[in-house]
């Protein structure tokens, strides 16, 4: 595990215990969000012929610091929503990231797209958290994992009725993924030594997922260019960020990439052919 992951992780677990004590595993029944009805995740990323786009709500990382100062999580998702987006992803972990679990209950009760719960999950309980807070999904990143951990919190989000996005970083993470289990695979573009962004071993590591999974191209992603070339190569998503966080209207933003996106890969299919 790297560095940083490692550092995230073990503050993650401390947290949780204090967590715990407050609110406990059976409280989740009686939140609101957990009667929500959910809405499908995976057949939002599936369901066009375009790329379709997850856009992140994050208003800070370690690698950047704050990258957007007037953060209003509601207004952005409003706008993502309008722009075009097929789901959303929203930061809750607090330390690292500057998120909140009441920014994605809040966006919850105003938006109509499926929202991942994106965070550091290493216990069922942060599952069922994500749930009573209005989430659709929750990223399941295997690196952070032991042995039979990433098998029981993929079996806790089918309890839960949430679908997993489960992230790799590498091959090593892939060989891990059991695809009995899962249905959706994301590869981070971004290596967590040294921060650098490959959208290419992404995709070649992507490629080797059974047919039928679903894939999105994860981080460092900002251009049509960028997206044209994930559709070339069957990828069906694509995860974005701090591209979107950094434009004045996030919203235009991703209508505009999704146009630029189609202008890139008319270009890319005249060069190929
Ligand atoms: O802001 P970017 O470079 O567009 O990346 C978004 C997303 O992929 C990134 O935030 C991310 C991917 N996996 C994560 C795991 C935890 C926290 C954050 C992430």
């Amino acid at each position: 595990m790297s560095n940083i992951l490692e550092k995230i992780t073990e503050k993650t677990s401390e947290d949780l215990v204090k967590r715990k004590q407050k609110v406990s595993f059976n409280d989740f029944n009686s939140f609101e969000g957990f009667e929500k009805e959910r809405i499908s995740f995976q057949e939002a990323l599936d369901g066009t012929d375009q790329v379709s786009i997850i856009s992140e709500v994050k208003k800070a990382s370690p690698s950047k610091g704050i990258i957007r100062p007037d953060f209003n999580p509601v207004d952005i998702a409003l706008r993502y929503e309008e722009g075009g987006a097929s789901a959303i992803s929203v930061l809750t972990d607090q330390p690292f990231f500057q998120g909140e679990l009441k920014y994605l209950e809040a966006i919850s009760k105003r938006v109509q797209l499926p929202l991942l719960r994106k965070d550091f999950i290493i216990d069922p309980y942060q599952i069922k958290e994500a749930r009573a807070h209005g989430a659709d999904a929750v990223l399941i990143i295997v690196a952070i994992t032991e042995g039979k951990q990433l098998e029981e919190l993929l079996h806790a989000a089918k309890e839960f009725g949430l679908d997993a996005l489960v992230e790799c970083y590498d091959q090593t993470d892939f060989d891990r993924v059991d695809f009995n289990l899962v249905d959706i695979l994301g590869v981070n573009n971004r290596d967590l030594k040294n921060f650098e962004v490959d959208v290419h071993r992404g995709i070649s590591i992507l490629q080797q997922a059974p047919e039928e999974t679903v894939l999105v191209s994860e981080s460092g992603l900002s251009s049509g260019e960028d997206l044209a070339l994930l559709k070339k190569e069957g990828i069906h998503s694509a995860l974005i960020g701090e591209y979107f966080m950094r434009q004045q209207d996030p919203g235009q933003a991703v209508k505009d990439l999704l146009e630029q996106t189609e202008e890139a890969y008319e270009q890319l299919m005249k060069a190929s052919s």
